[in-house]
């Protein structure tokens, strides 16, 4: 079997990994930053509002060149850097998604990626 995975225009790659690996009948997407949108320069740094969603702009970009919608997202993880910014992306999140919500897990991690404060990933039923 070879792989096949994808990769969308406006969102760049912080490593050595694709955007999205489609494996059957599920699509497993990489973690999303706000670092690692192309046409946002400024530093967003403790902007945790902001930040999430941009990082849900780029998921949504990938999801759009993959011809699916937010109800086929059956898991998210979210990462934050703090738990005090829980709050502040739940408020962003809870837009990005039709009820029943799909389902997630979050965590406070010691570091993320190129600074990040905030990032996220999720899997996609076709
Ligand atoms: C941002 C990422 N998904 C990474 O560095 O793996």
């Amino acid at each position: 079997m070879s792989r096949k995975a994808f990769n969308t225009k406006t969102v760049s790659s912080s490593g050595p990994y694709s955007h999205v690996t489609d494996a059957g009948d599920y699509l497993y997407f990489s973690g999303q930053t706000a670092k690692n949108r192309l046409d946002v320069t400024e530093d967003l740094t403790g902007d945790i509002a902001k930040q999430t969603e941009v990082a849900f702009n780029n998921l949504f970009d990938v999801m759009a060149d993959m011809g699916v919608t937010e109800e086929q997202v059956v898991k998210v993880n979210v990462y934050l850097t703090t738990m005090k910014n829980f709050e502040a992306m739940n408020e962003v999140y809870k837009e990005k998604f039709s009820a029943p919500y799909p389902s997630r897990t979050c965590v406070a991690v010691l570091e993320l990626p190129l600074g990040a404060d905030v990032e996220i990933e999720m899997i996609v039923k076709k």
